[in-house]
């Protein structure tokens, strides 16, 4: 059980385009996960249309051909991305390469994950950048000084596809993420049964009273379905949902999960 401290941080809000990250009810983020560039456009048009409040560009779904989803090269990646940009008018972008080790499509070295992040920051296609804080030191403080020198944010990010981590060592990852300068701070676990949703919600609350720093947390698949609608209520600043195809177990459809938001945080 933890307590709330007698002081707790406020979040210091972050804005993307006019978005507020971290004040306000939490905000809807829609993946993209065509694996050609004509998917990718049509999937396009439909969520702006939805109109949610950030999209999520998931590059590992991209393939030359849709063939090898991952292995896109950079200047593919960079040409897309350009099409992309365009066809989201004014929303907010984040761009997230999930590597196979977190439950994506790309199987890629450091390098590689480097490379792309590289080439889509210089061209200037990301509003916010996902970057897997468990990888190698140095490749997470090059891709946050990257990302910062790009005027881009740093979405730290963990995921755990088979198990719900002790709400401490949620905590602590979090925190981690923190020190190692990501502007928002999210983790997806995998739970087995709703005490594991809960752990996840507690850490949640328990993080948000340690950091001022935005978090968006959630427990995946059905049972995790609650933390999607109701993380808000213990500190999730954002909450994904769907036109389409889903990205994740659980993710609930735009629509339906506004309407819910609207329960949980009225006015
Ligand atoms: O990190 C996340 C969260 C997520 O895994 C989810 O469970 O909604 C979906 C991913 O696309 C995104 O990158």
């Amino acid at each position: 059980m933890t307590r709330t401290p007698a002081t707790r941080p406020v979040t210091v809000p972050v804005t993307v385009r006019g978005t507020v990250l971290g004040a306000g009810r939490p905000k809807v983020i829609v993946p993209l996960t065509g694996g050609t560039v004509p998917a990718l456009l049509d999937q396009a048009r439909d969520v702006v249309a939805a109109g949610p409040d950030l999209v999520e560009w998931r590059v590992d779904h991209l393939g030359p051909g849709g063939a090898a989803p991952g292995d896109a090269a950079p200047a593919d990646v960079v040409a897309a991305g350009r099409e992309l940009r365009a066809a989201l008018g004014g929303l907010p972008l984040l761009v997230t390469i999930r590597t196979a080790a977190e439950g994506g499509l790309a199987a890629v070295a450091d390098a590689d994950y480097v490379a792309v992040y590289r080439a889509v920051l210089e061209a200037g296609l990301a509003d916010l950048v996902d970057v897997e804080v468990m990888r190698d030191e140095a490749t997470v403080r090059t891709l946050v000084d990257l990302a910062h020198a790009a005027g881009a944010l740093v979405v730290a990010s963990n995921h755990d596809f088979d198990a719900t981590p002790p709400q401490e060592e949620i905590v602590r990852r979090l925190l981690h993420m923190a020190d190692r300068g990501a502007d928002v701070l999210k983790i997806a676990v995998m739970p087995h049964d709703p005490g594991d949703v809960l752990a996840l919600l507690a850490a949640t609350w328990e993080a948000s009273g340690r950091t001022e720093r935005p978090l968006i947390t959630m427990a995946m698949a059905g049972t995790g379905v609650a933390s999607r609608v109701a993380g808000g209520a213990f500190g999730s600043a954002a909450t994904f949902g769907t036109v389409g195809a889903a990205s994740a177990p659980g993710q609930v459809e735009l629509g339906a999960l506004r309407a819910a938001l609207a329960v949980v945080h009225p006015g």
